[in-house]
């Protein structure tokens, strides 16, 4: 058992993505030895650094607006040049993204190719979903993990008209309980490797 802390930096607008994002930390508290901590971005404040910087992973998480991550979660990401000025502040710390929207596609795959961008920059690690797609064949079914067929992260897809207590649906949710599970597991093997170099 390897303790690793993993923040969950999330925002969502109407609460879907939170659900989304709570899903994640679940599964990351499945993994012994892993913590979650869920970091809203609404508020940018020194707590919000301090979290980020004490993680030993950081999996970010935004709803598709208009085709990319929120403008928020975009603030964020402008407001975060200064710990990549700060000599890569989050280098070498293991990352992964998640993304909810209201349409099957919605555009969704361009956040997640955002996050993993801005997860270059900042010198981290990308960790990816390691779960064929779902819900692909003639027998499959909705409720298959990553019915959404994404490799890159989580994706969610919640109908416009459902409030967050009912949106996004029981198997989006596992899916993204299973980023959070791997990103534990990956994150451990990682410092333990570190550990032993
Ligand atoms: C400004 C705006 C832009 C949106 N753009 C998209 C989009 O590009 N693709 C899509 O599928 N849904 C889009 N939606 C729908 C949201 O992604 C969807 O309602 C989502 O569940 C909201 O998540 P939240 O409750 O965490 O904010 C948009 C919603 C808003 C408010």
């Amino acid at each position: 058992m390897t303790a690793v802390r993993v923040a969950v930096a999330f925002h969502s607008g109407f609460g879907h993505t939170a659900r989304q994002a709570e899903a994640v930390a679940a599964g990351v508290g499945s993994v012994d030895g892993a913590t979650a901590e869920l970091v809203p971005l609404d508020e940018l404040t020194d707590a919000t650094w301090a979290a980020l910087a004490a993680a030993d992973a950081i999996v970010f998480g935004a709803p598709t607006y208009m085709g990319s991550p929120s403008a928020v979660f975009k603030a964020f990401a402008e407001a975060s040049s200064k710990v990549w000025g700060a000599d890569l502040g989050w280098r070498d710390k293991i990352a992964a993204g998640f993304t909810n929207s209201k349409a099957m596609s919605g555009d969704k795959l361009n956040s997640l190719v955002d996050f993993a961008v801005f997860a270059a920059q900042h010198g981290m690690i990308w960790v990816g979903l390691d779960i064929y797609p779902g819900w692909s064949e003639s027998t499959a079914s909705i409720e298959d993990l990553n019915r959404l067929g994404s490799w890159l992260g989580a994706m969610a897809q919640s109908d416009a008209d459902l409030s967050a207590e009912k949106a996004p649906p029981a198997t989006d949710l596992r899916t993204a309980h299973a980023l959070g599970a791997r990103v534990a597991t990956i994150t451990q093997r990682h410092l333990r490797g570190t550990l032993a170099a």
